[in-house]
């Protein structure tokens, strides 16, 4: 490793640990390629279903085609010291493909010239959440290890409240996910947050103020998720806080 990399990796664990990371930081992507997906990912197998549909009494034979992903959980913060929620941000690199494909109008991603598009515009904004891959702990448990792997808080398990389970991604995945609530205090906050460095998780911790809560959500310049909509309008309907 030369002397500079040497000097990047310094200073991006810093602003790791300091929890000042920019939008450099979260994105320095070189050599952005598209390649094959491995039929063994430990993430995502794609796959076709097959089956007869027998509506109308008029036997059809009918595909639908389709990914096995992981379920997950989603968990909203809320930080009463500041008044705010706790969200992370990261670099997406499916949100990237996507956005340079619409950005070239291009057919298929074989055909986006990465070299054109800055990646942090898929820096995104979400509620801290992670993968349920662990068979020996419960959702509320997968749950409390992401509060404190990504965002740094340590609570008590119990105050965690299941808000809502539903489906994502039901035309192609249809994966389970369910969100929970949490609040947070200054107090409680016992490290950096920042993700899991040995997962490659690289993330930034990013409060939005209640009152600002509602304009965040309507921003299109800022890629969120659908759940993340869903997440806020709960919670400000909750503390009778909507615009
Ligand atoms: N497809 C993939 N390819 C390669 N590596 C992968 C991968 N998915 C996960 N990983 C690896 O697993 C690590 C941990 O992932 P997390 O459990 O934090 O889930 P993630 O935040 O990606 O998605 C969570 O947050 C988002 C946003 O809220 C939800 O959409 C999602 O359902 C939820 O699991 C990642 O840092 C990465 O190293």
């Amino acid at each position: 490793m030369s002397a500079s990399q040497k000097q990047d990796q310094e200073s991006i664990k810093n602003a790791s640990q300091d929890n000042v990371l920019t939008d450099e930081d979260l994105c320095r992507i070189k050599d952005f390629q598209i390649g094959e997906l491995p039929k063994d990912s430990t993430y995502i197998r794609p796959f076709r279903a097959i089956f007869i549909d027998e509506r109308n009494n008029n036997p059809v034979k009918r595909m639908w085609d389709a990914i096995d992903a992981h379920n997950s959980v989603v968990i909203i913060v809320y930080n009463r010291s500041t008044d705010s929620l706790v969200f992370v941000r990261q670099f997406r690199p499916a949100v990237y493909v996507m956005m340079s494909k619409e950005a070239q109008n291009a057919s298929f991603i074989a055909d986006i010239d990465f070299t054109k598009q800055n990646p942090k515009s898929a820096i995104t904004y979400e509620f801290c959440a992670g993968i349920i891959d662990k068979k020996h702990l419960s959702n509320k448990e997968h749950a409390h290890v992401e509060l404190l792997e990504e965002c740094g808080y340590s609570v008590d398990i119990n105050s965690i409240e299941s808000v809502a389970k539903y489906r994502s991604g039901i035309g192609i995945a249809g994966a389970f996910q369910e969100l929970f609530y949490v609040e947070v205090t200054n107090e409680m906050k016992t490290n950096a947050g920042g993700g899991n460095l040995s997962e490659f998780e690289f993330i930034a911790i990013h409060e939005v103020h209640v009152d600002e809560l509602y304009q965040f959500l309507f921003d299109e310049t800022k890629a969120k998720e659908a759940s993340l909509m869903f997440g806020v309008m709960w919670f400000l309907h909750k503390k009778g806080r909507l615009p």
